[in-house]
């Protein structure tokens, strides 16, 4: 299918990138003086091989997971400069380079160029290549940074989350918030997409949800609770029960009603006494709105005292009606501790008034997590079902990028390498083939590079 697009009619059915600023300008100047130079001398076709590939796994761990891929395969395939493109080079250049060169880019696509990878999703160690990248070298120095860029923050994020998935557990949901807090809605958007890679079960961020088909999972702020002044606000207080057979007039009296039983009966599940009443009118009102999908964030006022009290009130009235609530979010204070506490409450709750479930409603977690606070959280003990991460996960605070590279590794068949007096640098020549090789329990041993021709490693087969 041939698609029109603004830049232009695209030549192959592979889609252009999701973001539209990943244009072949979307590079540094010094790739074009370059290629303009390669032009000049007459080595432009020279076929070149590039190996992208990085030198340490990022967080102080021992593996990375290789992402960005899909979006290196759209760029490399819809490569092709409209005019407008051509004139800002032009402009960009200095005004002693030939026009010849502006014909030179005009016809440039990537037809000749070959591509070599990892799969996406991957795990992966330094120093292999995870793309390798051959062509006519001046196409192939114009990819460099563009395919870096793609690469790097993608298989960082990837693999912070994967990291905080191991720490959390299998069994956890992890839910990416950090949309917020992001580095703009580029940053925004590649770190749910790839969060979700690296083991997230769902994202807050709708634009990823509607672009990459990400699982969409929030509960509500603080703002909707403290709007609340009081119960009187809630005017339409009627509610149909789940099967429809039967509709409960004052929705907001039986909350009231249960909030009632549940303080008398406070010797058995821990002693509160008044809850705060706007705060009981927000998570009413909410239910009202979500009978289906009921989960009240607990910690505006005070989470033992207040927040969950009111919480079961209205998940016992939901009850009534056949409604299953879902659960909790606690956004401050001591996770493990509240967390205990509140599942305790609801364990009471269940044996006091014979609901069945009640004591495995989910609870949610957040505030400035990351894999360390998981990490004492498990060691603590806690009883969260869910963790909501934003900040700490998104900006990859704990490490600001990770160091893709791309060398050039061979051109015209000749192997190329790059010296370093930090012996860390030095690139290691040649196209190469990567194997990984496993023992017999089918575990993954090391990573293993030969050159392009040399033989394959060989099964033993002796014991
Ligand atoms: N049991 C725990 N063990 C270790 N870290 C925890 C535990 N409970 C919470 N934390 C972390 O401790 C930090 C508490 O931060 P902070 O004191 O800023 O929050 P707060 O005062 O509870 O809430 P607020 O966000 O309203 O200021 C957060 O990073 C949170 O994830
Ligand atoms: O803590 P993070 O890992 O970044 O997760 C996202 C945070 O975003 C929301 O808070 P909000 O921005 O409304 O303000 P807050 O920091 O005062 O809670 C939410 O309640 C989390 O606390
Ligand atoms: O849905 C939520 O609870 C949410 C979403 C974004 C940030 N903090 C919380
Ligand atoms: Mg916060």
């Amino acid at each position: 299918m041939e698609k029109q697009t603004e830049n232009g009619p695209t030549t192959n059915t592979i889609p252009r990138p999701t973001n539209p600023m990943v244009t072949p300008l979307l590079t540094d100047l010094y790739q074009y003086t370059m290629a303009y130079a390669y032009w000049k001398a007459g080595k432009h076709h020279e076929r070149a091989v590039f190996d992208l590939f990085f030198r340490r796994s990022p967080f102080g761990g021992e593996y990375t997971v290789f992402a960005g891929l899909e979006e290196c395969i759209r760029f490399i395939a819809n490569f092709k400069f409209t005019e407008e493109e051509i004139n800002f080079i032009r402009d960009a250049l200095p005004g002693t380079c030939e026009e010849g060169f502006l014909d030179y880019l005009r016809q440039v696509d990537c037809s000749e160029v070959e591509v070599y990878a990892i799969a996406e999703g991957s795990v992966v160690f330094p120093r292999v290549p995870l793309i390798r990248v051959e062509g006519p070298v001046a196409v192939a120095q114009l990819l460099e940074t563009t395919l870096v860029n793609l690469v790097n923050y993608a298989s960082l994020v990837a693999t912070n989350a994967a990291r905080h998935r191991i720490v959390a557990g299998k069994s956890k949901m992890l839910l990416e918030f950090g949309l917020r807090r992001a580095q703009g809605p580029d940053g925004g958007i590649s770190a749910s997409r790839y969060c979700y890679l690296g083991g997230f079960d769902a994202t807050s961020n709708v634009a990823a949800g509607r672009l990459f088909g990400i699982p969409l999972k929030g509960t509500h702020s603080h703002a909707f609770v403290s709007s609340f002044m009081s119960p009187d606000e809630i005017v339409e207080k009627s509610l149909c029960s789940a099967d429809g057979s039967t509709t409960c007039q004052d929705f907001v009296g039986l909350v009231h009603t249960w909030l009632n039983k549940i303080q008398r009966t406070r010797l058995s599940i821990g002693s509160f006494g008044d809850t705060n009443l706007s705060e009981l009118a927000a998570f009413t009102s909410y239910a009202l709105a979500f009978p289906n999908n009921f989960l009240a964030l607990v910690d505006t006022y005070d989470v033992l005292r207040s927040g969950i009290p009111n919480f079961c009130a209205v998940a016992l009235a939901l009850n009534d009606l056949r409604y299953k609530a879902i659960g909790v979010r606690l956004d401050s204070g001591d996770l493990a501790y509240l967390s205990c506490e509140a599942r305790k409450f609801f364990q009471a709750i269940e044996k006091e008034f014979g609901v069945p479930d009640f004591g495995t409603m989910s609870i949610a977690a957040s505030n400035d997590l990351n894999e360390e606070t998981l990490d004492h959280l498990k060691k603590q003990g806690h009883e969260v079902d869910a963790f909501g991460i934003g900040t700490y996960l998104v900006t990859c605070y704990a490490q600001a990028a990770l160091g893709c590279v791309f060398k050039l590794v061979e051109i015209n068949n000749q192997p190329r390498m790059k010296l370093s007096e930090d012996v860390s640098k030095v690139s290691i020549p040649c196209k190469k083939r990567c194997y990984r090789l496993y023992g017999k329990e089918g575990y993954a041993l090391v990573d293993l590079m030969v050159g392009e021709n040399e033989p394959a490693p060989k099964v033993c087969t002796n014991q």
